[in-house]
């Protein structure tokens, strides 16, 4: 395996009944990378992001910790540390302190929650029970509770949905700044506009199955068709006919 990889799918699959939402899914992410995953409304990512979180289990395949070695440690697969998937539907009633409380597992030396609602924007609003705050402040609380349990590998699932436009443009700060501390980031969304401007790289999704996956410039290049965009790409691989077998660019 890939040293650099903090996360590798092999072959992964997922089945609801007689319906196959994922496919045969193979791809790595590489250690401080921002990951994004795109596909039409039910195509999969959801599920796919589940799995990756160790929420849901694969039928089929696995997915991989770095340094793994699958035939000497067969028991620790589907099994991948220190990887978070925020999830706030259950703290409704519970304030913003509360919530950061209970997910700081880990301080840091030195580290204060004060300092974390500053970071956050979320002073003003720490003793506000978490169904009372404003939509974009929720994301912002969530990105914060996921750093507070400082984990290595973050998935977020379409978190800027419905966001203002300053409130995606803090948020994409944020994201940044986690980067910028080595974090790993993968992230589903529709908005093909932040994909293009902040993500490494791009999975692109149809039916359960990953069509495309590669730098936003070599999947551009590979398109056989033209076109100099993400939605390009998109239209090709998540609605076209691109992909019939997975397209690599690197
Ligand atoms: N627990 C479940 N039981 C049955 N079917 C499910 C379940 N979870 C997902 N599905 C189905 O699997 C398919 C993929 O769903 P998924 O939520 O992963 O899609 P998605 O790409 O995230 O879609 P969206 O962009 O709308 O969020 C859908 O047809 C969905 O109805």
């Amino acid at each position: 395996m890939d040293k650099t990889a903090v996360i590798e799918a092999r072959g992964i699959c997922k089945h609801f009944g007689s319906y196959r939402a994922v496919v045969d899914v193979s791809f790595r992410v590489k250690r401080g990378e921002l990951f994004a995953i795109i596909g039409k409304n039910g195509a999969g990512k959801s599920t796919l992001l589940n799995m990756l979180a160790g929420e849901l289990q694969p039928d089929a395949g696995y997915i991989v910790a770095p340094g793994l070695d699958v035939a000497e440690e067969p028991e620790k697969l589907r099994k991948v540390p220190n990887a978070y998937m925020p999830n706030l539907l259950n703290m409704d009633g519970q304030t913003v302190n509360e919530v950061l409380a209970k997910y700081r597992r880990y301080p840091k030396s030195g580290e204060r929650l004060q300092d974390t609602l500053e970071m956050y924007g979320l002073n003003s609003y720490s003793r506000l029970h978490v169904n009372s705050l404003p939509h974009g402040f929720k994301h912002r609380l969530v990105l914060a509770a996921a750093m507070a349990a400082d984990p290595e590998l973050l998935l977020l699932d379409e978190p800027t949905t419905g966001l203002d436009v300053e409130s995606k443009q803090h948020y994409w700060s944020l994201l940044s700044q986690l980067r910028s501390e080595g974090k790993t980031i993968i992230i589903v969304s529709h908005d093909m506009n932040e994909i293009s401007r902040h993500c490494d790289r791009v999975g692109v999704m149809k039916a359960g199955t990953l069509t495309a996956c590669g730098s936003l410039a070599g999947l551009i290049e590979k398109l056989p068709y033209g076109g100099l965009t993400l939605e390009a790409v998109y239209m090709h691989y998540a609605v076209g006919a691109g992909g019939g077998v997975e397209i690599k660019t690197e």
